[in-house]
């Protein structure tokens, strides 16, 4: 099954936003993931709620939320009535994790849950099966167009192993340097969802690009 493709809008340009999430639109794009810095919890600051807004105004694919912010749980309604389908909170940034991955839940949305580089999938063992999707960091968070961490594959055959060996349903999406080359290795891997934002950005022909991650 081919991998469902995430650009992210991150790496677009701000100042024609519309035009950017038309071209999504009409893209083979699964989802438009969509990233928000808050300047503590990452070294970065890139919007927030308002134009969560804006770009679910004109979307018509589903918004996946990311938030890289700290205690996240005094957002998720905001973002979820800013039109969030899916939201992913850090697992270093929640204190009570299962509560908010409950919390996401009864807000009608998927519940989401980014992992850093240097955070083990061994620590989701006990809450896998409450994950709709992990996002797996596979550069430090806070900025686009970084290198791909070669780690990130043993990291996703081994949480596939614990989704598998708890009968969870929870899609494995990568996210931070993804392009045509690692992209084939991370679905053989067990990607389920690719975040790419530089990668389709910076391409002339984002659409094709888009194509192109998608028939792998
Ligand atoms: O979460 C992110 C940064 O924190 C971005 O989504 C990620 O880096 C994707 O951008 P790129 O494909 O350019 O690496």
């Amino acid at each position: 099954m081919p991998a469902k493709i995430a650009p992210s809008i991150l790496a677009s340009d701000f100042a024609n936003l519309q035009k950017e999430v038309e071209m999504l639109n009409a893209s083979e794009a699964d989802y438009i993931h969509v990233d928000i810095m808050d300047g503590v919890f990452v070294p970065n600051i890139s919007f927030g709620i308002p134009v969560t807004e804006a770009i679910a105004k004109h979307a018509k694919k589903p918004l996946d939320v990311h938030l890289m912010i700290v205690d996240p749980d005094r957002y998720l309604e905001a973002f979820r009535n800013a039109g969030a389908e899916i939201i992913s909170v850090h697992y270093e940034a929640c204190t009570h994790l299962h509560r908010t991955l409950q919390g996401i839940k009864q807000l009608g949305a998927q519940a989401g849950v980014a992992i850093n580089p240097h955070t083990s999938v061994d620590l989701l063992e006990d809450v896998i099966q409450d994950i709709d999707l992990v996002c797996v960091m596979s550069v430090n968070p806070g900025f686009g167009g970084q290198k791909f961490i070669e780690n990130t594959y043993q990291k996703v055959r081994k949480l596939k192993q614990l989704i598998e060996s708890k009968g969870a349903k929870t899609q494995i999406e990568i996210d931070g340097g993804v392009n045509l080359q690692n992209a084939p290795k991370l679905i053989e891997a067990g990607a389920d969802v690719l975040v790419a934002g530089s990668f389709v950005f910076s391409s002339l022909k984002p659409i094709e690009t888009i194509a192109e991650l998608k028939r792998l």
